[in-house]
């Protein structure tokens, strides 16, 4: 049986449970449950904090976990990311008062209050500075007001928590983090990573994640368009692998099908109806294995 982590709190623990129940596996019922069987698809899902799952994921004792990528590297722990899950997203950066720091290189020889270490000393360490790491756990932009350091380095998704402490941002995002899904070993493919942990669930998985993020990114496409212009309209929607062309019974003309992105739709469908596509119609994906 494969044994999966997932968040129990915190901003990727709802994302994370609606992206497993759409790639069609049963889910916790109460916010309160630490485990759910899914006997079906043969999973065990564990509902952990975001910040250890790392942890049970790189001593094995859980196969697969969802977690950010800022947490991934917080713990050092020895998990590698298999796929990137597009949701979560948000930036790690350093911030001060205004005026008071430059660049980062003035961070040097400064105190940075994070509830992150693990990430700040590796940034420091790779960009020879020193500086003194005071670890918080949360609502470490009261650190500066409270004089407890000069800088702080912490996640900023709007940077309306900034605003209201009156702190800006110094230099370039440290890194850019998302919700990610984790294993013990760095997997191209889904055949990759069964072939890795030896569990056939693990493919499925994949697979099925992969499935849901196509989904969300792609929209499927159709519209008829005079059998003459068939080049110049495919051109605009040439699909992944190929558009599909139908016959229609009106003579010299022919019916396209294609998936298309979703953040493209319009200009493609303002694109088609200007050559003389007509009929065009957008629908959802509900799942895919492409
Ligand atoms: N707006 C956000 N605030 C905090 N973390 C966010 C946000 N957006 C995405 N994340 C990601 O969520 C993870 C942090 O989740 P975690 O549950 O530890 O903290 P949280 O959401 O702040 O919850 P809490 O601090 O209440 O425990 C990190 O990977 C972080 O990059
Ligand atoms: O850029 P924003 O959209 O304002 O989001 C970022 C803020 O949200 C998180 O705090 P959270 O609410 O989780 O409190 P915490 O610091 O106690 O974890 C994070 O630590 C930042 O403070
Ligand atoms: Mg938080």
């Amino acid at each position: 049986m494969l044994r999966i982590a997932v968040p129990n709190k915190g901003a990727l623990s709802r994302p994370a449970i609606e992206m497993l129940r759409e790639a069609g596996y049963r889910q916790r019922g109460d916010d309160r449950d630490l485990v759910c069987q899914d006997p079906a698809n043969d999973v065990e899902f564990f509902y952990l904090r975001p910040r250890d799952i790392a942890v049970y994921v790189g001593s094995g004792d859980l196969d697969l976990g969802i977690t950010g990528r800022d947490l991934l590297l917080d713990s050092g722990a020895p998990a590698t990311e298999i796929m990137d899950l597009s949701f979560g997203g948000a930036q790690f950066r350093f911030a001060a008062r205004p005026e008071t720091l430059q660049s980062v290189a003035e961070i040097d020889g400064r105190r940075v209050a994070t509830a992150f270490p693990g990430v700040v000393a590796h940034y420091l360490a790779a960009n020879s500075l020193s500086a003194t790491v005071v670890r918080l756990d949360g609502a470490v932009e009261n650190a500066i007001r409270l004089g407890v350091a000069d800088v702080i380095a912490d996640v900023v998704e709007t940077g309306a928590t900034l605003r209201q402490a009156g702190l800006v941002t110094v230099g370039e995002p440290l890194l850019r983090s998302s919700a990610i899904l984790i294993g013990r070993t760095a997997s191209e493919t889904a055949e990759d990573a069964a072939a890795a942990d030896g569990k056939a669930g693990t493919a499925q998985l994949l697979r099925r994640l992969q499935g849901v993020l196509v989904a969300r990114r792609y929209v499927m496409l159709a519209y008829d368009v005079r059998a003459d212009l068939l080049d110049q309209a495919t051109a605009l929607t040439p699909g992944i692998e190929s558009p599909t062309v139908s016959p229609l019974h009106r003579e010299g003309w022919v019916a396209v099908q294609a998936m298309v992105q979703r953040a493209e739709m319009h200009r493609i469908m303002d694109e088609l109806y200007e050559i003389g596509a007509r009929a065009i119609l957008v629908t959802d994906i509900a799942a895919t294995r492409l």
